[in-house]
């Protein structure tokens, strides 16, 4: 991993040692995929007013998120299927994370059960912090089952995918044929839950059925905080908020769900306003650098997640490359934060930043 010195530099080396049809899967996006190019692009255009002489010293980037411990306010966003990626999947993934001290988001649909990666975080770290990311199924006894599995696990919250009505569009993924995992693989924690289903992707119900009432069920089932993810409407959050959900992540879902959806960023100030510090907010979508981190905290997020630079840094370099990236991020987010005169993410404030047209 000698000369990659930016989370940007690992994608290369990632496509270069990626089969080409997995290699479209992780980096494509919805349709013509300008949402994807818009998460970063957006984060281009809003610049930094520093502060100066403030005397904060070095900067400390721990931080809680939900009231729970993390040691810089970068997650791991919930990517699916990281065994196309590296042979050691989401347990390489896990034990960076845990390495880290930061959070990793399992998916639903990983390559690795559950309990799995959470007996590998622990191999590295006495109290990990593993949420797991869910997509509300219509069939509440099937939701359940998968809750109560990941309940029994350790995971500490539930992070609910609100923005799949239906699965993306991703023409890459039509040109390549590719729909499912390759025999071999499956979705851990799909497999026997229902009858004795295998671990399809097609077993997976996105509908757009689905409604303010499921999360209510949802609710209901169980006591982990549940945050709801791939809000962008203020409105949303503002409902979110009276439904007592206990935090949002703001996300266009990496531009794999709706193509000409704004950018997170874009829609982060908004959401926050909206939500007048009832509940945590969170973004993802776009995060590659130090500075992006920091424009996330002044518009009010309280920690960010990171999606495609984590699958990169897993390709190249197993848990060392995830490591790797997530020590980029550490690094960059700490220098950023030094010369913009904080010593902390909470003393972000808003006026760090002005949107405007391109530096
Ligand atoms: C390959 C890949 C798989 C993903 N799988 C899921 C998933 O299973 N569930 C989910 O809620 N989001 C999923 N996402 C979306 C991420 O959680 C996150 O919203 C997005 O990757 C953030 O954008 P970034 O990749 O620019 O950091 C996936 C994203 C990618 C790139
Ligand atoms: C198989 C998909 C539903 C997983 C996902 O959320 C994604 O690839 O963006």
């Amino acid at each position: 991993m000698d000369g990659l010195l930016t989370v940007a530099d690992f994608e290369a080396p990632a496509a270069e040692a990626l089969d080409p049809v997995h290699y479209d899967y992780f980096a494509g996006g919805a349709r013509d995929e300008i949402t994807v190019r818009a998460n970063t692009s957006a984060f281009a255009r809003i610049r930094l007013r520093p502060r100066v002489l403030r005397g904060r010293g070095t900067p400390r980037l721990a931080t809680t998120v939900l009231g729970q411990p993390a040691s810089m306010p970068v997650l791991l966003a919930p990517t699916a299927f990281h065994r196309l990626a590296h042979p050691e999947a989401e347990r390489a993934t896990a034990r960076a994370a845990a390495r880290a001290g930061t959070v990793l988001v399992a998916a639903m649909l990983s390559t690795v059960a559950i309990e799995d990666i959470a007996a590998e975080a622990r191999k590295v770290a006495a109290d990990p912090v593993l949420w797991f990311q869910l997509y509300l199924q219509r069939d509440m006894g099937f939701t359940e089952a998968v809750v109560r599995r990941a309940e029994a696990a350790g995971v500490r919250a539930l992070v609910v995918t609100a923005d799949s009505p239906a699965l993306g569009h991703h023409e890459r993924n039509d040109r390549n044929g590719f729909h499912d995992l390759p025999p071999g693989m499956r979705c851990e924690n799909l497999r026997e839950l229902r009858a004795d289903e295998p671990g399809h992707v097609r077993q997976v119900d996105l509908s757009p059925d689905l409604s303010w009432a499921h999360v209510a069920r949802l609710r209901a089932l169980t006591d982990l905080p549940i945050l709801l993810k791939g809000v962008l409407h203020p409105e949303d959050a503002r409902i979110a908020a009276d439904e007592g959900v206990d935090g949002i992540v703001v996300s266009n879902h990496g531009g794999r769900q709706l193509d000409t959806a704004l950018a997170s960023v874009e829609a982060l100030p908004a959401v926050v306003d909206a939500v007048a510090g009832r509940l945590p907010v969170l973004l993802d979508g776009g995060i590659r650098r130090g500075t992006d981190v920091v424009k996330a905290l002044a518009y009010g997020a309280c920690a960010v997640a990171v999606g495609r630079p984590v699958v990169w840094g897993l390709t190249v370099g197993g848990e060392d490359g995830v490591t790797r990236v997530l020590d980029i991020l550490r690094d960059e987010t700490a220098h950023t934060l030094m010369l913009c005169g904080c010593g902390t993410p909470a003393e972000v404030s808003r006026d760090l930043v002005l949107a405007g047209p391109p530096c």
